[in-house]
């Protein structure tokens, strides 16, 4: 890795470790947990949130002025969901809000970093580490021995919900070992890449939710696909995220779905 992208990288490992204390302190303190709504009564957002973002753009801009945001909170806010190809720094301040809310005790800050539209950190083949230690996904060849995770999601339209519970049912009955899910995309992705679970899938997943898992899961040895098979748009908010292409085979048992792209125009 230049001496450049390590630069970045090291402060994107500063701010996260950062933002992680301020949100550690908030789930314990139930004011900073004040829930509020954004696309559906079960999309949740808090001031938290919308703070740990703040907090990172901020000091992000303050060292690399020139540098691009893609922000949950900020597109939220309205701000346009446009990856370039110029340094794009891709944030989730709370991946895992609902559990936060609830005091679940798992979220991640999710923080990528793109230029020329690919994800930076780590594609130099240096690796996926955890404080330090190196990440290695499993080495499970039959999908029958495999732990399997996903998500529900906050979408709950009736043809939405069916044709999750439809791939959940067809993966159950592979039949797999169990199927698991840590309220948090991010971290999902961190269980792939640590090898506790085989694979993560999910439709409904947004840019931000994955970014930086993306990276982690290929520099942990793993494989990423689309839930169609083919290579994975990260912007398609749809995601297979896998040990090794063997286990990726269960993208056969996915009712896929073509949610709204996150770079979708705006509709007026
Ligand atoms: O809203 P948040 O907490 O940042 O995102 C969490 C989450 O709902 O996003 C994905 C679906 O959009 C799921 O994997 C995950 O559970
Ligand atoms: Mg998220
Ligand atoms: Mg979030």
């Amino acid at each position: 890795m230049d001496d450049v992208l390590q630069n970045i990288m090291d402060h994107a490992v500063a701010v996260a470790r950062e933002a992680g204390q301020v949100v550690r302190e908030a789930l314990c303190d139930e004011k900073q947990r004040d829930v509020m709504t954004k696309s559906s009564t079960v999309d949740l957002v808090t001031q938290t949130d919308q703070r740990v973002e703040h907090l990172i753009i901020q000091s992000v801009k303050k060292k690399f002025p020139t540098h691009r945001f893609i922000g949950e909170e900020s597109v939220a806010a309205g701000e346009a969901c446009v990856l370039t190809d110029d340094p794009t720094w891709i944030i989730d301040p709370i991946d895992g809000t609902t559990n936060f809310v609830h005091s679940f005790p798992f979220v991640a800050v999710s923080i990528g970093f793109s230029v020329d539209k690919k994800i930076q950190f780590g594609v130099e083949g240096k690796g996926a580490f955890c404080n330090g230690e190196p990440l290695q996904v499993s080495d499970q060849e039959d999908v029958r021995r495999s732990i399997i995770a996903t998500e529900f999601g906050s979408n709950r339209e009736t043809e939405t919900v069916e044709k999750i519970f439809s791939s959940l049912r067809n993966i159950l009955n592979i039949p797999v070992h169990g199927v698991r899910g840590a309220g948090t995309a991010a971290v999902n992705m961190c269980l792939v890449a640590s090898g506790c679970v085989e694979a993560y899938y999910e439709v409904g997943v947004h840019v931000w939710d994955v970014a930086a898992g993306s990276v982690i899961v290929e520099e942990a040895g793993g494989v990423l696909m689309d839930v169609e098979g083919g290579p994975v748009d990260l912007m398609s908010r749809r995601i297979v995220a896998a040990n090794n292409g063997t286990v990726a085979h269960i993208v056969k048992e996915i009712d896929a779905f073509s949610p709204t792209r996150d770079d979708a125009p705006p509709t007026q």
